[in-house]
């Protein structure tokens, strides 16, 4: 049956080319390919699209709408039905590493696979020596072993070189014996670790001849590749529910005690720090940080991956408000749709926007990851302060936004979006964790914030500063400058606004470094200026944001309508974030409170200008139904009739007298017909 498209008017008015903009938000023409196919794949094969839960009538299906009505037990092997059969796919039709990545991607369920792809490997290719990448590599690729990153413990999770594991080395039998001495040592959170994984990357301090030299990975296996078993020594298991029906609890996050257990010496990740056979402690000439670059790896991971999940949400919430309607109904009329609502556009637009931003920054991130890469493979280590505190920043930034934007969005769709079929509380539930996995978001921000002060410190003794930090360099013209914005529309020129967060950005931390210098301990200072700190980190992170957006609309974008719309949500996520952090503009007096107003003004005709383009850029995103997993984002609109399908699906709603009713709700009914009768 044809399904009529209750958005059609909304997108006839598109003032752009939809498919060209498809393209520009996946990034080229190929990835767009590559993402339109997997994600068609994924929603038109059962096997991948489905939850398939054995119960009293058999095997049955469930919808994705439906997970979270379903039993942690049963979902987590429907998961493990789920991986099993992607690797068969990418196996079967020789999937090239880009499309098996899109394919876990659609298959949208957090899984052991993400740890194994996403933290696993990178941290053997990152701290492993050329033999151990070649002895380990092929096993983890092929999934002949499959392992986990293991570095928080129960009692530290944050300041890694606190951890308390053990790995001592024996030189009588050429082995580390890796211990757990506490409780709060046991290894705690790292994701496939509780059910699945054979191997792990386990972070312990490395003990030579009864000294200690800090933190270094070491790869120990688990459990037995014949029948699953923990191996002797080790205690394993899940750590329990998380947040959220369904959400993130499809992912085994787990518990590990080690009781002297022996591995090879060769186990040891040794490209930061060797122990020869004699014991004796080694450093090579690379930087220790190293021992964290899988980190840097996953933290610009997920910055493309925050784009990705607030694009969802603002495509659910999009579609909705041009669908509800509220008030203003006039002669039998219509009502108004709640898009049309300024408040509802304030609310929703700068996310919007914001997807945008962060879908560029991401791009660009990703290019400076692989540069920087690069140039530490020919052992030149210049950029990588420069990249960690980035990619710290950045993470931090786009995470605590996207968190926040989707929460934001479930309320722009008022009561229909706390219902579990909206799709929004289980995104929520599944991405929040992302503000604390891979670095605690003010954690991060405070190592931007060391960076910055290091480079404010640098400046006086004449050191250059380069990349994210080039703009400190016209520290004397940015400490002066005064915003020349006369009218509103003045805030539309892209130096108008750049200069702005430059200058915003420079005073804060000069700021900041000016009232640090007054401390004797600088230490102190540091903990005592924590909450500024971070201010001034999230301004620096906001105007990288800012400027790569203004560089991606410097480049030749074709397409009809496309880069007038791009300049359009540049300035409302640039003019927002301004609105929203005006008092930094203002105290440190880049702007007066009329510029301030302008921009505020300048931003409601931008709201204006998006309206009827709304719908259209959100389903540039080119999320499918499957995808979005949202009665009230639904390509078509037909929200109201399949809401209350969905209603009767419930396992409530299988009859009409609840179990329970005879035990508890017929005798309080009872008595009160008894107290009537009196
Ligand atoms: C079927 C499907 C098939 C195919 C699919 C294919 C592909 C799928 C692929 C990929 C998936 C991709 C992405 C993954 C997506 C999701 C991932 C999934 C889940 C995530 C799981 C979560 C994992 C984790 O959470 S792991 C644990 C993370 N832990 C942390 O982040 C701890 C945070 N703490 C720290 O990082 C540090 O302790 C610290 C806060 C930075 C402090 O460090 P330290 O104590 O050493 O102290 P200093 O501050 O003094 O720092 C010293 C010095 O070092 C510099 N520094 C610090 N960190 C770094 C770094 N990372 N890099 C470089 N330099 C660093 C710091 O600046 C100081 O420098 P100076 O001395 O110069 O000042
Ligand atoms: C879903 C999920 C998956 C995870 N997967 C893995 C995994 O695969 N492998 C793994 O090893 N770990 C994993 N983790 C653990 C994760 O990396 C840690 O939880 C994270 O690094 C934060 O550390 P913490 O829990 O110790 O928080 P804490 O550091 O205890 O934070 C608690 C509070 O203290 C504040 N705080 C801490 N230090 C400072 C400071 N110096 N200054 C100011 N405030 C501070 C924080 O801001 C926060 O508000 C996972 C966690 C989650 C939730």
């Amino acid at each position: 049956m044809e399904s009529i498209d209750y958005l059609a008017e909304e997108r006839k008015k598109a003032e752009f080319n939809v498919d060209e903009m498809k393209i520009v938000w996946a990034g080229s023409r190929r990835a767009f390919e590559v993402s339109d196919y997997i994600s068609k794949l994924v929603a038109d094969d059962p096997d991948l699209s489905f939850i398939f839960i054995e119960c009293h009538r058999g095997i049955q299906g469930f919808s994705k709408e439906e997970r979270t009505m379903l039993p942690r037990k049963e979902l987590f092997k429907n998961t493990l039905r789920k991986s099993a059969y992607s690797w068969k796919h990418i196996i079967d039709h020789q999937l090239s590493e880009e499309e098996a990545e899109r394919l876990r991607y659609f298959v949208d369920e957090p899984a052991f696979i993400d740890s194994h792809l996403g933290v696993f490997i990178p941290a053997i290719k990152g701290q492993g020596t050329k033999e151990q990448l070649k002895k380990w590599l092929p096993l983890a690729y092929k999934m002949q072993i499959i392992g986990c990153y293991a570095q928080t413990e129960l009692g530290h999770g944050s300041n890694v070189q606190g951890l308390e594991t053990t790995a001592t080395f024996d030189p009588r039998t050429d082995e580390f014996v890796i211990h757990s001495p506490t409780l709060t040592s046991s290894k705690w959170w790292p994701g496939g670790l509780g059910k699945v994984s054979t191997h792990a990357i386990v972070y312990a301090r490395l003990i030579t001849d009864g000294k200690d030299h800090g933190i270094n990975g070491f790869i120990v296996q688990l459990r037995s590749l014949e029948d699953h078993k923990p191996l002797p020594g080790i205690t394993v298991g899940d750590i329990g529910t998380k947040f959220g029906n369904g959400a993130y609890n499809t992912m085994d996050n787990g518990v590990l005690r080690f009781d002297h257990v022996r591995i090879p010496r060769d186990q040891m990740l040794m490209r930061v720090a060797q122990v020869t056979k004699d014991g004796k402690y080694v450093q090579s000439d690379v930087p220790r940080q190293l021992l964290y670059e899988s980190m840097v790896y996953t933290r610009q991971a997920l910055v493309t991956y925050a784009s990705g999940a607030l694009s969802r949400a603002v495509c659910i919430a999009t579609r909705y408000s041009a669908v509800r309607r509220q008030f203003g109904s006039q002669n039998g009329g219509q009502e108004i749709q709640v898009i049309d609502y300024k408040t509802q556009q304030s609310r929703l637009f700068p996310l919007l926007a914001s997807a945008y931003a962060f879908r560029f920054v991401g791009e660009w991130l990703k290019w400076f990851y692989t540069d920087v890469t690069q140039r530490l493979q020919a052992n030149d280590f210049s950029t990588l302060p420069e990249l960690h505190a980035t990619t710290a920043g950045i993470k931090s930034l786009t995470t605590t936004a996207t968190a926040d934007g989707i929460e934001e969005c479930r309320k722009l769709c008022g009561g229909h979006g706390y219902l579990c079929s909206s799709g929004l509380p289980e995104l929520y539930a599944v991405y929040v964790p992302a503000c604390t996995f891979e670095g605690d978001n003010v954690v991060l921000l405070l190592q931007v914030a060391r960076f910055l002060m290091k480079t404010v410190s640098q400046l006086s003794s004449g050191k250059k500063p380069t990349g994210t930090i080039a703009y400190m360099g016209k520290i004397e013209h940015l400490m002066q400058c005064r915003s020349d914005v006369e009218q509103a529309k003045d805030w539309l020129k892209p130096s108008a606004i750049l200069e702005a967060f430059e200058a915003r950005a420079t005073r804060m931390s000069v700021a900041c470094a000016q009232s640090l210098s007054k401390f004797d301990n600088p230490e102190e200072g540091f903990q005592e200026l924590a909450p500024d700190l971070v201010e001034a980190a999230l301004a620096h992170c906001q105007l990288i944001v800012v400027s790569k957006f203004i560089e991606k609309l410097q480049q030749d974008i074709p397409g009809e309508g496309i880069k007038q719309q791009l300049e359009v949500l540049c300035c409302i996520y640039a003019l927002f974030l301004l609105h929203k952090h005006h008092g930094d503009f203002l105290v440190t007096g880049y702007i007066t409170s009329k510029q301030g107003l302008f921009a505020n003004e300048q931003l409601r005709a931008l709201y204006t200008q998006v309206r009827p383009n709304a719908v259209s850029l959100a389903d540039a995103f080119n999320h499918t139904d499957h995808f979005l997993g949202s009665i009230l984002g639904r390509y078509d609109g037909n929200v109201y009739p399949k809401l209350y399908e969905a209603a009767w699906k419930d396992p409530l709603n299988e009859s009409d007298v609840p179990d329970g009713f005879d035990e508890y709700i017929r005798p309080l009914l009872k008595q009160q017909l008894q107290t009537a009768r009196l």
